[in-house]
């Protein structure tokens, strides 16, 4: 098996120190691993961890414990132990998110935001554009908006915007978090066929979708979770 990402023991708590120091459980030794071309889809009811497994993924978060190794330009890196300048490599190269909600600068047009991963790896702008276009295209996003800034935008226009952006470097790992989640039918086609397109080129997506056709359709194994921590466990004294 062509492995490219392994999580090992992952835990990770969160401490409310504007709350008495409450102490919330969210995750708790995960290990899962994830092959090129497969989509792992991570699995468990509201509240058990499942966005916040995904940030931790993506470095947003530092965990208790645990590790994620990656493959990197051929070398196994652990996320976790990775110095600030690795992970900004690694994101630029292989690994992509596509956040729930698009966050960018208030003035940079959409065209601008969707080519962004791919200026920034050096790749020249001519190839950028007619990528950006494609994928824009493909996401039925008007062609009269692609020159203004995102933010006056529809909710389902920005993510449409956010995914190209996401799908537009061939990142090797994918992770994905319910990007069709305010798209209507047709749309959500789109993006599933995307996602189906970067598994057969070899890419290793992990997902959360919750609609449940989807999550059937582009799920090639799920992690489950476990359910969430039923109590605050103590307060820190
Ligand atoms: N930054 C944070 N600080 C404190 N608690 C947090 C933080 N982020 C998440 N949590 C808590 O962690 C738990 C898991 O949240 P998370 O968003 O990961 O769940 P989820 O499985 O993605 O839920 P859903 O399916 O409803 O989106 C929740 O109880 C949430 O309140």
């Amino acid at each position: 098996m062509n492995s490219q990402l392994r999580v090992e023991n992952l835990s990770k708590t969160f401490v409310l120190h504007n709350q008495q120091g409450a102490v919330l459980p969210v995750l708790r030794d995960a290990s899962f691993s994830v092959n090129a071309g497969e989509c792992v889809v991570l699995d468990g009811q509201s509240g058990s961890g499942k966005s916040t497994l995904l940030r931790l993924l993506y470095a947003n978060y530092q965990p208790e414990s645990g590790h994620i190794w990656l493959r990197h330009q051929q070398q196994w890196i652990d996320l976790v132990n990775a110095p600030a300048r690795q992970i900004l490599a690694v994101r630029r190269e292989t690994l992509g998110w596509v956040s729930p909600l698009l966050r960018v600068a208030p003035h940079i047009s959409a065209f601008e935001v969707v080519m962004q991963p791919l200026l920034e790896r050096g790749v020249e702008r001519a190839i950028c554009e007619a990528r950006a276009r494609h994928l824009l295209t493909r996401l039925n996003v008007p062609e009269r908006l692609w020159a203004l800034a995102p933010s006056t935008f529809s909710g389902g226009e920005q993510q449409r915007v956010n995914i190209a952006r996401g799908f537009i470097a061939d990142y090797p790992i994918l992770l994905l978090d319910d990007p069709t989640a305010s798209l209507d039918s047709n749309n959500s086609a789109a993006v599933v066929r995307l996602i189906e397109e970067a598994r057969d080129r070899g890419a290793a997506i992990v997902g959360i979708f919750h609609d449940k056709a989807i999550r059937e359709r582009v799920a090639d194994g799920l992690h489950q979770m476990l359910p969430p921590a039923r109590e605050l466990a103590h307060h820190h004294q």
